[in-house]
């Protein structure tokens, strides 16, 4: 689960955003709508922990990020949540493998080969788990993030544009493997985007709709935060 109370946001010199409450039970799919510059990536970092809030209250997994230290913060998000980022960060020196045990590395824990081997043949990976990124396609390389993401089954999947520079069959593709992840893990997943695409692909998400930051910088706006139909 998600939940957020009177959440707010102010980066140096910036409008403060502040962010309805949401209420997203445990495996619930929420979708994060709205312009570029409208604050969504700023709420998955929050979510994630990466960031935090200026006012108010973030509860994952019921856990309450205020409540903990910059290390308790690092450990509980590496535990808990997995995050699919619009840039995929793998590391061009290191075939698919490596860049999935590099998890465990970063947590100072002893690398899961069966954990490894679980979640690329989850996603059809594994014939290429010898591979560099700059061997894959566009929609292999995510495959591989996604597959890093779930390792250590997540509470909650965060993903930030997951289908923007994919075509109409690789963006149903990856909806599919992002929801088939979510479900497999038990994963509250969230995934920020303007992409209609999504929006009809995922019927029974909720929607919390962004509008853009108001021209006086006085704060972002909100249109709604709701169950929307098909
Ligand atoms: N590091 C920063 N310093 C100051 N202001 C920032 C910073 N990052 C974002 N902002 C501002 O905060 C607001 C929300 O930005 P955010 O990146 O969360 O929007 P977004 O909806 O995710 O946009 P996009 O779809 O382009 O990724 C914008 O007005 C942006 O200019």
């Amino acid at each position: 689960m998600i939940e957020t109370q009177d959440l707010g946001y102010q980066y140096p010199g910036g409008a403060v955003l502040r962010f309805p409450d949401v209420r997203l039970p445990q495996g619930g799919t929420l979708l994060l709508r709205g312009p570029s510059g409208s604050g969504k990536s700023t709420w998955l970092a929050l979510a994630a922990g990466l960031r935090r809030p200026s006012c108010g209250e973030i509860i994952v997994a019921g856990q309450a990020l205020s409540g903990l230290t910059p290390r308790a913060l690092d450990a509980w998000r590496g535990a808990q949540v997995g995050v699919l980022p619009q840039r995929l960060h793998l590391s061009a020196a290191l075939c698919v493998r490596e860049n999935l045990a590099l998890v465990y590395w970063a947590a100072g824990l002893p690398s899961d080969e069966a954990a490894i081997d679980a979640a690329l043949a989850a996603l059809g990976l594994s014939a290429l788990a010898a591979r560099l990124p700059r061997e894959l396609s566009v929609g292999q390389a995510q495959r591989v993030a996604l597959a890093r993401a779930m390792l250590r089954r997540p509470r909650v999947l965060l993903a930030d544009e997951p289908t923007a520079s994919l075509d109409d069959a690789a963006c149903a593709e990856a909806l599919g493997q992002l929801a088939a992840t979510a479900q497999r893990c038990g994963a509250t997943l969230v995934i920020a985007t303007h992409d209609a695409r999504v929006h009809a692909a995922c019927p029974d998400a909720r929607v919390l709709s962004f509008a853009p930051v108001s021209g006086d910088g006085a704060s972002a706006g909100y249109e709604s935060f709701q169950r929307e139909a098909a």
